[in-house]
């Protein structure tokens, strides 16, 4: 499982540095189908585990931009097993809509024998059943970009072409020190590689922390991809990189600024509702058998300051823009209560 591609599977940790790879699918869809997707409404199958960080991303995306319908969606099991991510919550334990047990079969039929692993965020091409995309830091951008003929009415731009210098340079040093630094620190295999990457972690928590503290949004005063890569390392921090991958310099809840800035985009419709907390920390703690030998999940945090008010709203802003927020998550795709607060 997982290969070397430094996600989340066993092989993430050996004795050499954790190191991340390139996604290998990296097809493109796009509104001119240049790589030979075109952007179609039900063409195409989103796979994700809830668990997973990067797969995260593309859930608020999709339900930010109204694509719920345009683009469907298939939720794994949160533990894999040796044959990785698998359809063990739907019936017979098959996608309903792909007809597969496993999400390494559409792999296959895009490509026999390909290298690498099997990973989520992944996007299926319903008819041929072939994985068209895993490259998880494109999807959401062309989820933005390219899909913009299926956007609902009043979807935010979370892209805005004025800003996005700035969004790639904050994106890519929260990705080496926050999104992949917990990574880093979690599956290191000696203390200094461990203390370099847990004290990047803090220090770079510690500027947005900075930035976040007049502002409401990491970029402008509306909502953007910046924040979504954020949130979804965020959410986590408490209930599995704190323990689990032993970033613990300090608890998000013990930040005033992000804590609070984590609980306003928690509570705005299209991130909370994609979260579940009970497929992350089984996630977490069960597959990572190197780091938790045990595969004991821990009871807590208490989940109920979740829904606290965070006050953040008087910093002004305007979460969509001149848009609107989501509508309700679709029936079917709801969280379980268990892994809500
Ligand atoms: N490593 C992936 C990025 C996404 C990723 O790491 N996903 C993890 C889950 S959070 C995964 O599916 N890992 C493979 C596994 O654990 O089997 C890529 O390079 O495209």
């Amino acid at each position: 499982m997982g290969g070397d591609d430094g996600g989340v599977g066993n092989s993430a940790y050996g004795r050499k540095k954790f190191r991340r790879s390139k996604a290998h699918f990296a097809d493109r869809i796009t509104a001119d189908g240049r790589d030979g997707w075109p952007v179609e409404a039900g063409r195409y199958r989103l796979v994700v585990s809830r668990a997973c960080p990067w797969a995260s991303r593309a859930l608020v995306s999709r339900r930010l931009l109204g694509l719920e319908e345009a683009l469907s969606l298939a939720v794994t099991d949160p533990v894999q097993d040796d044959r990785s991510w698998r359809f063990t919550l739907d019936p017979d334990g098959r996608d309903p809509v792909l007809g597969i047990r496993y999400l390494s079969e559409a792999y296959d039929r895009r490509e026999p024998d390909h290298p690498g692993g099997v990973s989520v965020p992944a996007v299926v091409d319903v008819p041929s059943g072939k994985l068209v995309t895993n490259d998880y830091q494109q999807i959401t951008l062309d989820l933005a970009t390219e899909w913009t003929d299926l956007h609902r009415e009043g979807a935010p731009d979370l892209y805005p072409r004025a800003l996005r210098d700035e969004i790639d340079a904050l994106v890519e040093d929260v990705f080496q020190d926050v999104n992949n630094g917990v990574y880093r620190a979690g599956f290191a295999t000696d203390q200094e590689e461990y203390e370099a990457a847990c004290t990047a972690v803090f220090r770079r928590l510690e500027l947005l922390a900075g930035r976040l503290e007049r502002q409401r949004y990491l970029v402008g005063d509306t909502i953007t991809e910046a924040d979504i890569r954020l949130f979804t390392t965020l959410v986590r921090f408490d209930a599995v990189y704190h323990g689990h991958f032993k970033c613990n310099r300090w608890k998000l809840a013990e930040n005033r600024v992000l804590w609070g800035y984590v609980r306003d985009l928690y509570q705005t419709p299209g991130f909370g509702d994609t979260v579940d907390f009970d497929h992350i920390k089984r996630h977490y703690y069960q597959v990572h058998t190197g780091v938790n030998p045990s595969g004991i999940v821990p009871l807590g945090p208490d989940l109920s300051g979740w829904t606290t008010p965070h006050h953040r709203e008087e910093l002004g802003g305007r979460p969509f823009g001149d848009g609107t927020p989501p509508g309700p998550v679709p029936a079917g795709e709801e969280v379980p209560a268990r892994g809500r607060p």
